[in-house]
């Protein structure tokens, strides 16, 4: 396990881009992050999963680059292999080198009903496999005084998700309220700062201070991590404002700027 939390930003394309315009993106995308991570900033990119093998062989050519310049899956299924027709082997993604896997996300749990309890499965299945999962969390309704319930919302969909993964496994929690997904502007920053302070002070209770990383997504884009409080937020978790790649590369810019102990 690594003695401090680096600092992280990832990527989903969701389904919005071909395999074809995938790997056309990759080659802007492979120097942004082979330069992030010359400067102490881990990066992943989680493809459709018709391109998460022409992914892994631009993006991990190493076995260090499966973490550091990592390639994700959307989702994953919770056993290895067997007649599970159309569903995802953590261990096959393992195979092909991917290193994250994207775990619950809103719009899974909503439009797939995907429950908290396969959310905790598909998380062990990932850890058990050396995959890191990506667990999505958020509350759904937006209302920016209730801090208190949305951290109470997202430390009863950790509890779950994580309750099989051991303590010195490393997690990512993307932290993405579901009203500010696919929206003009991201969560207010004192909104984001005070809830992620608060999931960060239970993760360090559950003693994954240093194993479980906290990223914000949600319409995130570039000025946001400037305004966010790095004792509390490791990251980015990006959607549509990556899509063009010189805006990931001022992200990773605004990231370098922080000074992560
Ligand atoms: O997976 C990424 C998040 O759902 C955020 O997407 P978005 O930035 O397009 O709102």
């Amino acid at each position: 396990m690594p003695t401090k939390r680096t600092p992280l930003i990832g990527m989903s394309l969701k389904m919005y881009f071909t395999p074809a315009r995938t790997q056309r993106y990759l080659s802007a995308f492979v120097p942004i992050a082979r330069s992030a991570n010359a400067i102490g900033i881990t990066t992943f990119l989680i493809p459709d999963f018709l391109s998460v093998a022409a992914s892994c062989a631009a993006l991990v050519t190493t076995e260090e680059q499966r973490y550091a310049t990592g390639v994700g899956a959307q989702d994953c299924f919770w056993e290895d292999s067997g007649a599970y027709t159309g569903e995802i082997s953590p261990a096959h993604l393992w195979e092909l080198g991917v290193g994250y896997v994207e775990i619950g996300h809103a719009e899974r749990r909503r439009i797939f009903r995907e429950s908290g309890d396969d959310v905790a499965k598909k998380a062990a299945a990932a850890a058990k496999r050396g995959l890191i999962p990506v667990v999505c969390i958020g509350e759904i309704e937006p209302d920016e005084s209730q801090i208190d319930f949305a951290v109470q919302y997202c430390v009863q969909q950790i509890d779950e998700a994580v309750r099989c993964v051991p303590l010195d496994s490393q997690v990512v929690f993307a932290y993405e309220p579901v009203w500010a997904i696919g929206q003009h502007n991201p969560a207010p920053t004192e909104y984001i700062n005070a809830v992620c302070a608060g999931l960060r002070l239970h993760l360090d209770s559950l003693g994954r201070e240093k194993s479980a990383r906290i990223i914000y997504g949600g319409s995130a884009g570039p000025g946001l991590f400037t305004e966010l409080d790095i004792d509390a937020v490791d990251g980015m978790f990006i959607g549509r404002f990556g899509h063009e790649p010189t805006n990931f590369e001022i992200m990773v810019q605004e990231i370098a700027t922080k000074k992560f102990g």
